[in-house]
């Protein structure tokens, strides 16, 4: 049986005036978006920077032709990475945010009002900048006085860093092609764990369940051989992104122990922020807790790492 315009309907190609996400990091699958508007296209230094309207999602954000985030589901994405470690420890004071150069996890961060200092290092100032026009919704973090930012080269910004400084490092990174790579390397997981005090805590962008589970068992071996407190794997949906999921490395130094799976310092909790950042509409504690809970299938490659480590007594 035929469409109207030839092709077979189970064909449905790459349609003009949709976005097709197309990349090696998920071969033989694109997710589109109609677009009703090409708002801005650039080439930075790093990146081509892309933002459209979308029929559906609101604004959508594009680096190197990867959607970063859209206004509609960005809630599920920044609140999940920035509030799983910060609801994890009493009383975060200095935190480093990595990459998150559109300010949605800066926005989320500044919610916790024990927070004193708000370091962010991204690379790419186009980013900044479009974010501010286009997404003022999620670059709002970045007016929070707490916050300072530095353009530059995220694994430079962390050799400089004074051992021990932060209680939390968010690492809100692209894909690991392109200017993000060496963000899911080893060496950079050594230089957060030195830069964090006994019983910091780092989240870190970590893939999808269903799309890349060969990087995520490189992540897990990284991080258990760098970060001697705990170290896990959580996961959130996020329609917009590639398999509709992303997850999340959680790990912590050694130090006062950090049981992730039970917030003790719930963001949810506390009603103060909403007036100046309105309401949470992803994160509550019950989601931080099940966020730790995994499909079979990627428990037993991610509790393998840990059974392969058990050195033989
Ligand atoms: N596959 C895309 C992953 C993007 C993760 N970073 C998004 C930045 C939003 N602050």
């Amino acid at each position: 049986m035929e469409s109207n315009n030839g092709t077979p309907d189970s064909i449905s190609s790459v349609i003009p005036g949709w976005f097709s996400e197309i990349s090696p990091m998920w071969p033989g699958e694109a997710h589109s978006l109609k677009v009703e508007k090409i708002l801005f296209q650039g080439k930075s230094d790093y990146q081509n920077v892309m933002v459209f309207q979308s029929s559906t999602y609101g604004k959508v954000l594009v680096l190197d032709g990867v959607i970063q985030l859209t206004e509609r589901d960005e809630c599920a994405y920044q609140e999940m990475i920035a509030h799983l470690p910060l609801s994890s420890i009493p009383n975060p004071k200095k935190v480093l945010v990595i990459g998150g150069g559109d300010g949605g996890v800066l926005r989320e961060v500044s919610r916790h009002a024990s927070v004193e200092k708000i370091d962010i290092c991204e690379i790419d100032k186009m980013v900044v900048d479009v974010s501010k026009e286009y997404f003022p919704n999620v670059a709002v973090g970045y007016d929070d006085p707490r916050v300072s930012l530095h353009i530059g080269d995220g694994v430079a910004f962390l050799k400089a860093v004074p051992e021990g400084t932060y209680d939390a490092v968010i690492v809100d990174s692209s894909d690991p092609i392109g200017p993000a790579q060496e963000l899911f390397e080893k060496p950079f997981f050594e230089s957060v764990a030195k830069a964090l005090r006994p019983g910091g805590v780092v989240c870190t962008q970590a893939e999808s369940i269903w799309l890349h589970m060969h990087i995520i068992e490189d992540i897990v071996a990284n991080c258990r051989q760098t970060f001697k407190g705990s170290v896990n794997y959580a996961w959130t949906t996020v329609p917009t992104y590639p398999s509709g999921v992303i997850g999340f490395m959680l790990c912590s130094t050694e130090g006062p122990t950090v049981d992730f799976k039970h917030p003790i310092n719930p963001i949810d909790a506390d009603d103060s922020h909403v007036k100046t950042n309105g309401p949470l509409k992803f994160y509550n504690s019950e989601i931080h807790s099940a966020a730790f809970c995994l499909p079979s299938f990627a428990r037993k490659v991610i509790d393998q790492k840990r059974i392969d480590e058990v050195p033989y007594i």
